[in-house]
């Protein structure tokens, strides 16, 4: 029989923005979105290892993110603040997702952190406040708490649970870097696109409102959309750099990656419905 003692791993899913538009800006500075967050099977497991000593140990911190700042040991010391636990834990993250690609990855870790302990160190914090304290460690925490595919408001905290159709997704990752920051301030950004309603959604002309910019400044963004819309309609999640295209079966969708040339790398993910640890919270 397994005790809280020993490593256990837990899923961290992956997400897109089927679409993604800017609404406004407000005084700070953050843009003001509509988008419809997805959950999709692709994704990272966390490992964790309750120890009584309460420290937060990372044991296999990932290339380019000092153990300090990578967001599972962010999220697990605020949960500790915040509820005085004197329990830690040691962290193994293995990464699939990848990074910098607008699919929420470091979001996720975080989130799926969160979660497991709120469970393992039985805090029972109810989901509302793990989804308060998630975003002040990154704008699409809160969306992977929330546990649900939903139309997102705000600048990511306000969430409406939607049903989206069961899909097969193709998700190409250009080899490129996007600073999200630098994508969010390009002066030619277009910041005010019309609102729409949960009702409107179904017919609505969607759009990814960041993709414009962000293939100027990455060619190599512009040549996957290009590739991938050989086979359906293309376009980039969240502020980049992976592009995807839907499909209605596995098969088409496995097609595409066998045609893929060398110098791309391809994913084929199914949708979730539900992210796997919505039940660690109420
Ligand atoms: C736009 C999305 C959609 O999912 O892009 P991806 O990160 O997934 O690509 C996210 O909301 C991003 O979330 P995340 O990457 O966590 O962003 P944060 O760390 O919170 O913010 C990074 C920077 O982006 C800008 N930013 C971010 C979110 C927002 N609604 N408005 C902004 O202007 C700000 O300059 C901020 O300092
Ligand atoms: N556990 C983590 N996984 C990935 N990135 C992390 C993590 N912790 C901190 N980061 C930092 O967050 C940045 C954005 O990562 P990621 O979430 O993968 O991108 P995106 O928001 O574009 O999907 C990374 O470049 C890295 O510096």
């Amino acid at each position: 029989m397994s005790s809280s003692y020993d490593w256990q791993d837990f899923p961290a899913p992956a997400k897109l923005n089927l679409f993604l538009h800017i609404i406004g800006r407000r005084n700070d500075g953050y843009h003001l979105l509509q988008s419809v967050f997805q959950l999709i099977d692709l994704a990272d497991t966390i490992s964790l290892r309750v120890n009584e000593g309460g420290e937060v140990q990372h044991l296999n911190p990932l290339p380019g993110v000092p153990a300090d700042s990578d967001l599972t040991v962010r999220a697990a010391r605020l949960l500790q603040k915040e509820t005085g636990c004197s329990k830690g834990v040691d962290i193994r993250v293995t990464k699939r997702l990848p990074m910098g690609g607008g699919v929420g990855g470091g979001s996720s870790d975080a989130a799926t952190v969160m979660l497991a302990l709120n469970r393992l160190w039985q805090l029972n914090l109810p989901r509302v406040r793990l989804m308060e304290l998630g975003l002040s460690l990154g704008a699409d925490v809160p969306f992977f708490i929330f546990g649900e595919n939903a139309f997102v408001e705000g600048i990511g905290e306000i969430m409406t649970p939607i049903l989206t159709p069961e899909a097969h997704f193709v998700i190409l990752h250009p080899q490129v870097h996007v600073s999200t920051p630098q994508i969010f301030s390009d002066p030619n950004l277009t910041r005010d696109t019309p609102p729409i309603t949960v009702p409107h959604l179904s017919s609505a002309i969607t759009q990814n409102d960041l993709e414009e910019v962000a293939c100027k400044s990455y060619p190599e963004i512009s040549e996957s959309i290009t590739w991938l819309s050989q086979y359906a309609n293309a376009r980039m999640t969240g502020s980049g750099s992976c592009v995807f295209a839907s499909f209605s079966s596995p098969n088409e969708a496995n097609r595409v990656i066998y045609d893929l040339p060398k110098k791309m790398t391809g994913y084929v993910a199914r949708s979730l419905s539900k992210h796997p640890l919505h039940e660690f919270a109420e």
